[in-house]
């Protein structure tokens, strides 16, 4: 019988397939979704994924899916996999190949007024200053020795060479470094890929967006935040290019050669594991952990590259950009967390998901303490995107996550067929939205149409709880790889 028809309501915004609808399920699976966003799923393999994720070694409580949900490799985007630690499935699968993708939002102290109609030049001198595109090389000529650096300090190296202020660290998940990262496990062939890429977008869903604070819902919060009405921001989403890439693929081969070894069944290859404290899957973390504070470090690098832009180009006016917070989306963190009424330690994988840590956790920034983590939810080009705050609730139900974007409807392909790019143009023209890009086919790919109704999104993850919504950002200004 087809799953959807299987989703057993458990409140106007999650749904389950209890563990009996297929065999080899040890935990049940869970969808955040309103009645409108459900429709929409089912057209991909996405059920199919989260029920197979269901089946993973050590698996807790539940496999779970955000409204943003769509097919990806092996494991679905949008979800978020918990496996008990020490010895549970760690699997490169459900991290996602761009090891800690992730969104920085940067606060300016100029208003919308201050931009009066240089939208498109903004565009201009941002796009010639911030390296975009396919394997793209950037400005910045790393040693060998200098990229393992990278690879171990993080954000600090960032900090010690001049790219990063001391505030800026505070502000970043995990304050931009994971300690267990170890270079030594990172492939040549991965180091060579991410020598000199340090500083650049990529391609594709990557961008650099200027927006402004459309409006606040929770003034006090947003206060906190440090955004106000009409504020220019602006948005980063990048993450550890091709070293990530590269480590992800190297790792994925060696977990499908060594999952047997280890009595490990999967009923799809994409989803190959092995257990946490194997020797490959501490390798694996490591160097994960390393690709991950390569993307911290380079959301770091194009942060220093958008403040030179940005004073040359408000020149005379208050061009400080603060950092209000930078959240991975791609990673797999060790945590704690209470499931039936026991601290639990969990390998927690988040593949298109973000942290959503409420007031008062250890690990949320003193400065986000009495409101809990900032949560930054892209939308695409032409729509909204929300800054969120994290909650309770969400270290209840989902081990502190929510979701990550407004999430694709449409393949790449089937958006080029769809989209008139000319027609798009004019649209986002009209809407005092300029875009620059490596390519046109590109920006098609990336029209607001691929993506789903990111009002609607955000709206089942407020009213589910697993985030509260803060403020919404529009576009003026989009740099795409
Ligand atoms: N504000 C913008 N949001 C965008 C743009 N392009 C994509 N997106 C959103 O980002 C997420 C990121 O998802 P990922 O799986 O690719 O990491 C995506 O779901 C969209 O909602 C943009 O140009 N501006
Ligand atoms: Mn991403
Ligand atoms: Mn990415």
């Amino acid at each position: 019988m087809e799953l959807k028809s299987q989703l057993v309501k458990k409140s106007d915004y999650l749904w389950e397939l209890p563990p009996h609808v297929k065999k080899g399920m040890r935990v049940p699976a869970q969808v955040y979704a309103s009645k409108k966003i459900l429709e929409e799923i089912g057209g991909d393999k996405s059920l199919e994924q989260l029920t197979n994720v269901a089946m993973l070694p050590g698996i807790t409580k539940a496999s779970i899916v955000m409204p943003d949900v769509h097919e990806g490799y092996g494991f679905p985007i949008g979800g978020i996999a918990a496996t008990a630690w020490p010895d549970g499935g760690i699997s490169p699968g459900g991290i996602g190949y761009d090891i800690n993708c992730g969104v920085r939002l940067l606060t300016s102290n100029l208003q919308k007024e201050d931009l009066k109609g240089r939208g498109e030049e903004l565009a201009k001198a941002l796009y010639a200053q911030i390296p975009s595109g396919v394997g793209k090389g950037g400005n910045i000529q790393l040693s060998e020795k200098e990229l393992d650096k990278v690879l171990t300090l993080g954000v600090q190296w960032a900090l010690k060479n001049g790219y990063a202020n001391k505030e800026d660290i505070d502000k970043i998940e995990s304050r931009g470094r994971l300690d267990n990262a170890d270079p030594v496990c990172v492939s040549e062939y991965a180091k060579k890929r991410g020598i000199d890429q340090l500083g650049t977008i990529g391609s594709g869903n990557h961008f650099v967006e200027v927006s402004y604070v459309d409006k606040i819902f929770d003034q006090e919060v947003a206060q906190i935040f440090g955004l106000r009405e009409g504020q220019l921001t602006i948005l980063i989403h990048t993450g550890s290019r091709g070293l990530g890439h590269q480590i992800a693929s190297d790792y994925m081969k060696l977990m499908v050669a060594s999952m047997g070894k280890y009595g490990i069944e999967v009923p799809d290859r994409e989803l190959a594991c092995v257990p946490f404290n194997s020797q490959e899957g501490q390798q694996y973390f490591k160097s994960m952990a390393a690709a991950a504070n390569y993307a911290w470090c380079n959301r770091q690098v194009i942060t220093w590259e958008i403040r030179n832009a940005w004073k040359e180009f408000f020149k005379g006016k208050d061009t400080k950009l603060g950092v209000l917070y930078d959240v991975a989306h791609n990673i797999a963190k060790v945590e704690e967390h209470v499931v039936e009424g026991k601290k639990k330690k969990l390998i927690v994988h988040r593949k298109g998901s973000t942290r959503s840590f409420g007031p008062g956790h250890p690990e949320v920034t003193e400065c986000y303490k009495s409101t809990g983590q900032p949560v930054i939810i892209p939308g695409s080009m032409g729509t909204a995107s929300y800054v969120m705050a994290g909650t309770a609730q969400a270290m209840d139900e989902s081990f502190g996550s929510t979701c990550h974007g407004a999430g694709r409807r449409m393949s790449r392909r089937a958006a080029q067929r769809a989209v008139n790019i000319h027609e798009l143009e004019k649209e986002l023209v009209g809407k005092n939205i300029f875009v620059r890009a490596g390519s046109r086919s590109g920006v098609s790919e990336e029209a607001p149409i691929a993506y789903k109704d990111i009002e609607e999104v955000i709206e089942v993850v407020h009213q589910a709880g697993l985030a509260k919504k803060i403020a919404r950002l529009r576009p003026l200004a989009v740099i795409k790889g």
